[in-house]
């Protein structure tokens, strides 16, 4: 398998090349050259595949033989260590619960899993990688967990100021060894634009800096595994399949869509956005316009340029009226994300968190227009992530798993900057 950059389809590189690079050097994100088909008999049999075989069986035609395959499996069995159940809400209606990793969010699967391959790919470098990465919440968290005492790894998350919850910020500023944190005095697009244009920074060369971001191939296409096991969990369906997933940077959704193009089939996409809805009107006006990024109850989607919609766009052949068929998008305010809540907590029993919420109002939105299917939103965080949100509405104490309560008692380290100029200063000390 190789990569092009889509903004260039004649820079072409490989796996470990476009992991390493994160970006390419002209900025475009790396997409795959040719989409593989996985065989029929493969989705007759998922039923009685374990979920490292499934892993395995995606990730292969991607990684091709740059890791070989005891290794890449052993490092799929270690990405998927920890379950991935899938809950019934109401009829025809499930969460598929993505939180049950070390960091208690979706991302988990994609740090681990690229982590793992940095530990195989730059090994043979003598020099060390730097992972530059921004996070408006939950991505921080596990990059900084998957990386942590990684030999030859360095990792700098950059954070909005103030932006991310409190247990957020602790998973990412705690950590210390390895891990630095920047909480940055603007939104999760200036961190976003800051590390960039820090990988296009000529002076910055010595740094040998990558991305951790789903911009990252190594990040993102582990991302389409829970797809495949949510395929496998429900069985036997006799309607077709909506999927409504709660999005930020996109990444998440388009690793979805490639799932569907290697063959799994999912009927239709939905993309639940709070406030931050640039692609639900890029939808409607084919105009796409980034505006001031919004805060908001779910954090982790107040992104306002999300980076992966081009690789959804280069999915569709930048056809429009193809993307329409597959993909609905909607915008939900914290107002009706807060109501969601407790009325998912009181009528259905189940505790959801922001992010989630915004997912379950997808399928509601959509079943205004269609009834037949049946809907999976993915909750991809644990509500615990947001006491501040949902105790008060609910008027209820959630209990902190273990794993929580040792980084709570973790000091905050972190350096304050305001622009590009002083991040780089940061990265060049
Ligand atoms: N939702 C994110 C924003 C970055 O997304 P990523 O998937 O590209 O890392 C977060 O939680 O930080």
């Amino acid at each position: 398998m190789k990569y092009y950059s889509l903004n260039n389809r004649d820079i072409v590189v490989s796996f470990k090349e476009a992991a390493l690079q994160g970006l390419a050097p002209d900025k475009g994100l790396y997409f795959p050259t040719e989409i593989p088909q996985l065989p029929k008999a493969f989705f007759e049999n998922i039923g009685s595949l374990s979920k490292e075989e499934i892993g395995y069986q995606v990730i292969k035609p991607f990684v091709g033989n740059e890791i070989n395959e005891a290794d890449l499996r052993q490092i799929v069995k270690e990405t998927l260590d920890f379950d991935f159940p899938l809950v019934q809400i109401e009829k025809n209606k499930y969460a598929l619960e993505l939180f049950h990793g070390p960091t208690l969010a979706f991302k988990d699967v994609g740090a681990r899993f690229m982590a793992r391959c940095f530990q195989k790919l730059a090994r043979d470098n003598a020099k060390k990688v730097t992972v530059l990465v921004a996070t408006s919440g939950d991505t921080g968290g596990a990059v900084a967990h998957g990386f942590y005492g990684v030999e030859g790894v360095e990792v700098v998350i950059l954070y909005p100021k103030g932006k991310v919850s409190s247990i957020q910020e602790k998973q990412l500023t705690t950590l210390g060894k390895n891990i630095k944190a920047i909480e940055v005095n603007g939104s999760f697009d200036d961190c976003q634009a800051m590390v960039k244009r820090a990988f296009l920074d000529d002076d910055l060369k010595g740094a040998h800096l990558t991305s951790a971001n789903s911009i990252n191939v190594a990040r993102w296409l582990p991302q389409m595994f829970y797809y495949f096991l949510m395929y496998r969990e429900l069985g036997k369906i006799d309607k077709p399949l909506v999927v409504s997933v709660p999005s930020g940077n996109f990444g998440n959704i388009c690793a979805g869509m490639l799932a569907r193009a290697l063959g799994l089939p999912i009927a239709h996409f939905i993309a639940a956005t709070n406030a931050n809805d640039t692609v639900v009107r890029y939808m409607d006006t084919a105009i796409y316009q980034p505006t001031t990024t919004k805060v908001t109850l779910s954090n982790a989607m107040d992104v306002s340029d999300p980076s992966n919609f081009v690789r959804i766009l280069a999915l569709f052949g930048n056809e429009n009226k193809a993307l329409h068929a597959i993909l609905d998008a909607y915008s939900f305010t914290d107002q009706q994300t807060l109501e969601a809540i407790k009325d998912i907590y009181y009528a259905k029993d189940y505790l959801v968190d922001p992010h989630g919420a915004v997912g379950y109002l997808g399928l509601k939105q959509y079943e205004e227009k269609k009834t037949e299917f049946i809907g999976v939103f993915l909750e991809t965080a644990h509500p615990v992530k947001f006491p501040e949100c949902i105790e008060q509405l609910l008027n209820i104490d959630i209990e902190i798993p273990k794993r929580l309560q040792e980084i709570q008692k973790g000091v905050k380290k972190a350096i304050e900057i305001s622009d590009y100029k002083e991040l780089k200063r940061f990265l060049l000390d």
